[in-house]
């Protein structure tokens, strides 16, 4: 682009304009069309997939442009948001007729992908969150925000491990960061590539500026009323938000005062977590459909949805409070009658919180509050079924209901029972409320009526019978006479225009329909829309009472979801217990026996403790069912601690603090981390934040590595686990690696298990029945053979394992080692090279080692020194 002086002075506005928001799509309205010009127009034509044309194709300064429809833009705009862009609305805020010049543009709006509070731009069933995040090492503030909810949370943490999990549990569509965190950004938000980072200078975060800007916003001169007031870099963030919100040209009088957020209360999920149980996502649907959300997400409105999500990222971790929810689950679980009628009612109620944050953005229609009015004359039939409710949880609720009907008959006062989409197609308001409204609209409605009947009226007046009133585009309504009657023609009608047959008249009566027809209904719409502002505006000052109720129907949607779920599914109640045992008897998995042909998925029974059954090892063929029986465990134990029913025939569920999984193998190639680079990182984050109170799910732990390193590695992990605080973790471990099967007979926690399989005529049978024991054989082979591998590859597969068993006969453990490695417990890796090794030299070189000053890490380095020492040997031996 050339210099500005030889720019149309359209264009040097658009650059202005433009400067301002350098990194945001500007939509340039002109006429009937929003224009994109120069770089944004050659991004957006990308992704919309529109022309991209060229304006001042001729002049010194062509400028690529492309444009989209203002009738149609929302949609385009979604997809721009959608992709991760913020879009910049500049619209024409002088009537174009009027200016003289150049039109005056202006930026109304920009949307981001967390400024959001069109509908049609949201999933209803998903909060959208906008998160900040600062801090240094040592305190990390975090504040979130669901501007078409108005929730507002805020909380701290001390370890930058902690705030990554706490982000990737909001999942937030946009992040704000100083500046001064550029780099260490990308990775707070881990892999999540949907988020939109917007950094911003660090004094958008300044802790004092921040306080200040929630003391306003909320009217308060302190925030020690919200619980808030000793966070700091939390205040900040909180700050920042609303800022943010407020320079983008959104409301913000509809968010609700920061909830404070302790980690301590919930069941700690981490990313990796919620991606291996599939809670809202699932790899192989490439969706919802297929996760846990989607099983238990029977919910009748979207504030249901949205407090079920809430929910499953943050699982109950008290007994009293599980139990709380379970026995609301149960009444309504045992009263279908209550639950159906629960349930249909609540299918009538719209979204009251994101209605509510149109209403105070200015944006909400017409529909929008007949829908309100709709809901909130649902609710008495809502509360009627909680009046009969005995449970704590939903006693609770109907003594904090309002029925809100108050509200709804201030709307019916107004609003017409079907009100008009469009202001100019049809009617929104009531007949009666203005008596100007209606004259409008009598007589934009009656017009033809009403010259009928004055036509009707002069020709008795002037006994002209074929007298007429007409109109036409130049002189607006006449009285036509015929030539031959004029002398009958009244004083008080003005002659307008004299034809060769005819003369035509006008009348002041006349003159002031025509004003007033012409008028009323650009009068009409003008007083419908100021009686729906005044109605929106009484309707917020119920904002707080409408909020409260949303949230609580937001619970009891959940509860009557879990109801139904459990119902439909033969889910069972859990029994909680703080005494560290799992016992399921007959238990499923919630998602797999779904997609399964009913009744074919085969139970299994689970028991764990923190006695003698407190780490599994699971070993049994490819494809037997190991890690279905993994996943089922730690979904059952949460879906327990969500208040939830669970696929058992009986549960007893300890409280856990956190679920813990290392499950299957990603790259992570862009953040240059191989798959047992990853596989490894996961596996040290567990072992350094389980404790005594966590599940652990493992499966195939070391399989990303040689056997060796492998067993190796998977074995020192059992035993990490086993011996931690000297109580060790309860752990469910999957392996091929039969060696660790070992582990049983020298620790005195571990249990093996295998899922069973039959073989019969060379083929083998899935029984997918957990049993105890350890597996002796793999049948990679024959699963090899199912998947299709040509049957020469599989023969000579044959042969080769043949060949090794053969071999490896020799590396039987013979009995002095095995009393020697009892001897040995504590030293972790001491006990593996001594069976694994068929070497008599490396035996007797580790059972000459001072055992008493050797710790488990320092066994592995020698290990690792023997092998070397032992291959040079081989070699030069060879
Ligand atoms: N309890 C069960 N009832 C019915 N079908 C099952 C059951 N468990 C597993 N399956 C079926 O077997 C398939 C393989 O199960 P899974 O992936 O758990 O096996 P695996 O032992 O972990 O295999 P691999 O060692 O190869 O990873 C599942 O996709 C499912 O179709």
């Amino acid at each position: 682009m050339g210099s500005t002086e030889k720019m149309t002075p359209m264009m040097k506005q658009y650059i202005e304009i433009k400067s301002q928001y350098p990194d945001a799509l500007l939509l340039y309205r002109m006429g009937d069309f929003y224009e994109l010009f120069m770089e944004d127009a050659v991004t957006a034509s990308r992704i919309l997939n529109i022309a991209l044309t060229t304006r001042d194709k001729n002049s010194e300064n062509p400028v690529p442009m492309c444009g989209v429809p203002h009738h149609a833009a929302d949609t385009y705009i979604s997809k721009l948001v959608a992709a991760g862009y913020k879009v910049a609305i500049c619209e024409q805020v002088e009537d174009p007729q009027k200016s003289r010049g150049l039109v005056e543009r202006t930026v109304t709006r920009v949307i981001t992908p967390g400024l959001i509070l069109e509908e049609h731009n949201l999933d209803a069933k998903l909060p959208n969150y906008l998160a900040a995040i600062a801090g240094t090492d040592g305190t990390w503030g975090l504040a979130w925000t669901d501007i078409s909810t108005g929730e507002f949370r805020i909380s701290e943490v001390n370890k930058i491990d902690e705030l990554k999990e706490e982000i990737s549990r909001i999942s937030p569509r946009e992040a704000l960061i100083p500046q001064s965190l550029e780099t260490a950004g990308y990775e707070l938000v881990g892999q999540d590539s949907r988020v939109a980072l917007e950094f911003l200078t660090d004094d958008y975060f300044d802790i004092s500026e921040g306080e200040k800007e929630l003391q306003k916003l909320f009217s308060v001169h302190s925030l020690e009323g919200f619980g808030i007031h000793k966070y700091s870099w939390a205040i900040g963030c909180a700050g920042a938000i609303v800022r943010y919100i407020r320079d983008n040209h959104l409301p913000l009088n509809h968010l609700r005062p920061p909830l404070p957020y302790h980690r301590s209360d919930y069941m700690i999920l981490d990313e990796t977590t919620i991606r291996n149980l599939e809670l809202f996502y699932s790899q192989s649907f490439q969706g919802k459909k297929g996760s846990l959300f989607h099983v238990l997400d029977s919910t009748s409105t979207p504030m249901g949805g949205r407090t079920l999500q809430q929910w499953i990222r943050y699982p109950l971790t008290l007994k009293n409070q599980i139990n709380r929810r379970l026995k609301a689950v149960e009444e309504l679980f045992s009263d279908q009658e209550i639950n159906d009628k629960l349930t249909s009612a609540l299918k009538n109620i719209s979204d009251l919180e994101r209605i509510l944050s149109r209403l105070t953005a200015g944006t909400a229609t017409p529909r929008d509050l007949a829908s309100l009015r709709k809901s909130l004359r649902c609710l008495p039939a809502v509360e009627d079924c909680l009046s009969k409710c005995r449970s704590a949880l939903l006693t609770d609720i109907n003594s904090q209901w309002d029925s809100l009907q108050d509200v709804a008959d201030s709307i019916d006062d107004i609003l017409l029972e079907d009100p008009a989409v469009n202001w100019s197609t049809g009617y929104v308001i009531k007949d009666g409320v203005d008596e100007e409204l209606d004259r409008c609209r009598r007589l934009s409605r009656d017009t033809r009526s009403w010259l009928v009947e004055y036509e009707q009226k002069q020709r008795d007046i002037t006994g002209i019978a074929s007298l007429k009133v007409k109109y036409n585009r130049v002189f607006g309504y006449f009285i036509e006479v015929p030539r031959s009657q004029v002398q009958k023609v009244p004083d008080y009608y003005h002659r307008k225009q004299t034809l060769v047959n005819a003369e035509r008249y006008f009348t002041d009566e006349l003159k002031a329909f025509e004003v007033e027809a012409l008028h009323a209904e650009e009068r009409r719409v003008q007083l419908e829309r100021m009686w729906f502002e005044r109605l929106c505006e009484s309707i917020l000052q119920h904002k707080e009472r409408i909020q409260k109720t949303a949230e609580l129907i937001g619970i009891i949607d959940c509860i009557a979801s879990f109801a139904e779920v459990s119902r439909v599914n033969n889910y069972v109640k859990p029994n909680i217990n703080e005494d560290g045992l799992i016992d399921i008897k007959e238990g499923r998995h919630p998602i797999l026996e779904k997609m399964l042909p009913p009744g074919t998925f085969i139970p299994n029974d689970v028991y764990l403790d923190m006695d003698s059954h407190q780490i599994l090892v699971i070993t049994g063929p490819n494809m037997a069912g190991k890690s279905t029986i993994l996943r089922q465990i730690a979904l059952i134990v949460l879906m327990a601690h969500l208040g939830c029913f669970v696929p058992a025939r009986s549960a007893r569920i300890c409280t856990v603090d956190r679920i813990f999984t290392r499950i299957g193998a990603a790259d992570d190639l862009a953040r240059g981390r191989s798959t047992f680079m990853v596989e490894m990182q996961e596996t040290a984050h567990i072992l350094h934040n389980a404790t005594p109170k966590s599940l652990v799910i493992l499966d195939e732990i070391g399989r990303g590595t040689s056997t060796y390193d492998g067993v190796s590695i998977a074995w020192a992990v059992v035993e990490h686990l086993h011996n931690l605080y000297g109580k060790g973790v309860k752990t469910l471990c999957a392996t091929h690696y039969h060696e660790l099967t070992e582990l049983a007979d020298i620790l005195e926690r571990v249990r093996n298990f295998n899922v069973a399989v039959r073989e019969r005529d060379q083929k083998i049978v899935f029984l997918h029945k957990l049993v105890e024991g350890g597996a002796n054989k793999s049948y990679g082979i024959h699963v090899a053979r199912l998947a299709g591998l040509p049957e020469a590859v599989v023969q000579r597969a044959g042969e080769k394992l043949q060949e090794l068993e053969n071999a490896s006969s020799g590396y039987e453990i013979p009995k002095r080692v095995k009393v020697a490695r009892r001897k040995r417990e504590k030293h972790v890796g001491l006990q593996l090279p001594l069976f694994t090794s068929s070497n008599e030299w490396l035996k007797r070189e580790i059972l000459s080692l001072d055992l008493d000053r050797t710790t488990p890490l320092m066994a592995l380095q020698i290990l690792y020194a023997l092998q070397r020492k032992l291959k040079i040997q081989e070699s030069a031996e060879s």
